[in-house]
């Protein structure tokens, strides 16, 4: 199978996660957009989707699925999203699309994280992708010099605004060790919104895409 044919497969496999009559958590980019469509011949089994960002608001709507504000939200049971790079150990790398701070708090609020990729995504250690930080846009250049003290190269994404209006520096150069580490420091570094590292909160299954088909990873 192609990366495409995988991301697909990898969405399909997610459809039969999703409980009869809920209310679910939709992530952002390709393949999540796969599912989105996958969603759409299942539209009147679920009661509306939470969306983690404008595009996927967009998408949804398309297929006239109802989308729910997350404050109206008291049960969640599924959060349906990609990644950048994913471990065994189901540590993420997201923000690639730039949607990280609203997946990160719509995969607060779920019970379970479904992380549906391709086999490319799967990594020994996280960071070859660059690390995604939204950051507040007056304290762009505090918190590169501080991530420069931790020992990564930050590269202003260009001609990009998250949907909450801040920017995001992508963070080169890093050899991720211990996840969890790394993203309760950069939680600490005023100025930042989100960091990129789904440790804390990783998923719950992982359904990854592979050229033999889909397999399903747990830790
Ligand atoms: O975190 C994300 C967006 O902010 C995406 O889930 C991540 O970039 C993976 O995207 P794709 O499914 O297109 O490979």
């Amino acid at each position: 199978m192609t990366q495409d044919e995988q991301k697909r497969a990898a969405a399909e496999a997610a459809i039969k996660h999703v409980p009869i009559g809920c209310i679910i958590g939709v992530g952002t980019g390709s393949t999540a957009n796969y599912f989105i469509d996958e969603l759409a011949k299942i539209k009147h089994k679920i009661n509306g989707a939470v969306a983690s960002s404008d595009a996927t608001a967009k998408r949804l709507k398309s297929h006239g699925i109802e989308v729910i504000d997350l404050n109206n939200v008291d049960d969640l049971p599924v959060y349906v999203d990609g990644a950048d790079e994913i471990t065994e150990h189901l540590h993420m790398i997201k923000g690639g699309g730039g949607a990280l701070t609203r997946e990160k708090i719509v995969a607060a609020v779920a019970k379970k994280f479904i992380c549906i990729t391709d086999e490319t995504k799967l990594v020994n250690i996280l960071g070859n992708f660059p690390l995604p930080i939204e950051v507040i846009p007056m304290a762009r250049s505090y918190v590169a010099r501080e991530i420069t003290l931790l020992g990564g190269q930050p590269a202003l994404r260009q001609n990009f605004i998250t949907d909450n209006g801040n920017i995001i520096l992508d963070v080169h150069n890093l050899q991720i060790l211990n996840p969890v580490e790394l993203e309760t420091k950069l939680n600490q570094i005023t100025g930042i919104v989100t960091n990129g590292l789904f440790a804390r909160r990783a998923a719950d299954i992982l359904l990854l895409g592979t050229v033999e088909g889909v397999k399903t990873m747990s830790y």
